[in-house]
C-alpha cells in the first residue's frame, strides 16, 4: 500500500537515506529502528513530503506522492510525534478538530468525530474537549495527539517516538490502545521507534536502519533469530532476544493435559509473562484458564524454556 523506490535524501555530501526500497502492506504496522542518524526520520518525513526527497519515490496506493501538493499529502496523512506538538492555546476539541477544518467539513460532522475519537481513545469529550493541553497529563496529550492524526480518516498513520516520553505503564497502555484503534481502523502505520520491546510487540514487520541504509526489513520473529547484520544482533540484545521472542506468542499453544497449583495464568497472557510469574512464584507448572476462567490444562516451565530457543520458532 506504501511503496518507497529507491528513496535517497542528501544533505550536500552527506547521504542520510541511501537508496531505500520497501513494500509495506495495507493496514500494517512497521517499526522504523536504528542508531540516532541512521535516517528514520528523514525516512519517515518523505513519505508525507515534510522533507523532499533527492532521488527516489513514494507511491501511496499506487498514487506517486508527488501528484499531490505537499500540504494536501499531509491532510491524508496522519502524523504524530514525541512531544505530541498539540498547540498549546487550542482546545483539546479544536486540536482533534485541525484538519477536518482545513477539509472543509461541516460542523456538526466535526463535533462527532471529535466525540468519537476523544470517546475511542478514553477520554470524555465532554470534560475533555473544553481543555487546553496544559491540563492534561502527558499520556493523555499523547493520546490526544493520536487522535488529532487520525481524524480526518488518513490511510496512512506516521509516528516519530511517539510514546517516548511516557512513563513504562502509560506507554504499554498507550501501545495497546493504539494497536486496538489500528486493527479497527485497518489504517497503516510507520513507527519510528528506539524502543525495541515496542518494535517487537508492536509491529508486524521491523525495517532496520544503519547509516542510512535498510539493511533488514522482516517479521519480528525473523529479526529476533535471524538478524542480518552484527549491528542488527545487537540492536535487539543477545542477552534479551529470548525474552522478547517468548513475549510475541502466548501461552495457549503451549498449554497441555496436567494438574498443577497456583496462581493460574490466562491463555492469551504472552509468554514471558507466564516464564516471570512462574520463575517468581517458584513453581515448575502453573495451571492456564481460558477467557471465562475455566481450566485449559497446564503450562511448564520446561515448555516455556524450550520455547525460547531461537530454533524453537
Ligand atoms: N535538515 C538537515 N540538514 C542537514 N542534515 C540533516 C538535516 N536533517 C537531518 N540531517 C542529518 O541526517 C542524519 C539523519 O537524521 P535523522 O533525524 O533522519 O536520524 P534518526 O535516525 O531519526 O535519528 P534519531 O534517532 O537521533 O532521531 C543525521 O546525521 C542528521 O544530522
Amino acid at each position: 500500500m506504501i511503496t518507497i523506490e529507491r528513496l535517497t535524501k542528501r544533505y550536500d555530501d552527506d547521504v542520510v537515506v541511501d537508496d531505500v526500497s520497501l513494500e509495506i502492506a495495507e493496514g500494517a504496522i512497521v517499526a522504523v529502528v536504528g542508531a540516532s542518524g541512521s535516517g528514520k526520520t528523514t525516512l519517515l518525513r518523505m513519505i508525507n513530503r515534510m522533507v523532499e526527497p533527492t532521488s527516489g519515490r513514494v507511491l501511496i496506493a499506487g498514487e506517486d506522492t508527488r501528484a499531490t501538493a505537499p500540504h494536501l499529502l499531509r491532510r491524508s496523512i496522519g502524523y504524530a510525534i514525541q512531544g505530541h506538538g498539540l498547540f498549546p492555546h487550542r482546545t483539546i476539541a479544536e486540536n482533534v478538530a485541525t484538519t477536518p477544518k482545513l477539509l472543509g467539513w461541516d460542523k456538526a460532522r466535526i463535533e462527532a468525530r471529535v466525540d468519537e475519537l476523544l470517546s475511542l481513545f478514553g477520554l470524555e469529550p465532554a470534560i475533555y474537549g473544553p481543555r487546553r493541553p496544559h491540563q492534561l497529563s502527558g499520556g493523555q496529550q499523547q493520546r490526544v495527539g493520536v487522535a488529532r492524526a487520525l481524524a480526518a480518516f488518513p490511510r496512512v498513520l506516521l509516528m516519530d517516538e511517539p510514546f517516548g516520553a511516557l512513563d513504562p505503564i502509560v506507554r504499554a497502555k498507550a501501545q495497546a490502545d493504539l494497536r486496538a484503534i489500528q486493527r479497527k481502523l485497518g489504517v497503516t502505520v510507520v513507527l519510528v521507534t528506539h524502543d525495541m520491546d515496542e518494535a517487537t510487540s508492536l509491529a508486524d514487520r521491523i525495517a532496520i536502519m544503519e547509516r542510512g541504509r535498510l539493511v533488514q526489513e522482516a517479521t519480528p520473529v525473523e529479526v529476533l533469530t535471524h538478524p542480518a547484520t552484527q549491528f542488527a544482533a545487537d540492536m535487539f540484545g543477545a542477552d534479551e532476544r529470548p525474552f522478547r521472542l517468548l513475549s510475541l506468542k502466548s501461552v495457549a499453544d503451549l498449554t497441555q493435559p496436567g494438574e498443577a497449583g497456583g496462581e493460574p495464568i490466562a491463555a492469551d497472557a504472552d509468554r514471558r509473562e507466564a516464564l516471570a510469574a512462574l520463575l517468581w512464584s517458584g513453581r515448575a507448572a502453573a495451571p492456564v484458564t481460558g477467557a471465562g476462567g475455566e481450566r485449559l490444562g497446564i503450562v511448564t516451565l520446561a515448555r516455556l524454556v524450550e520455547a525460547a530457543a531461537a530454533k524453537a520458532r
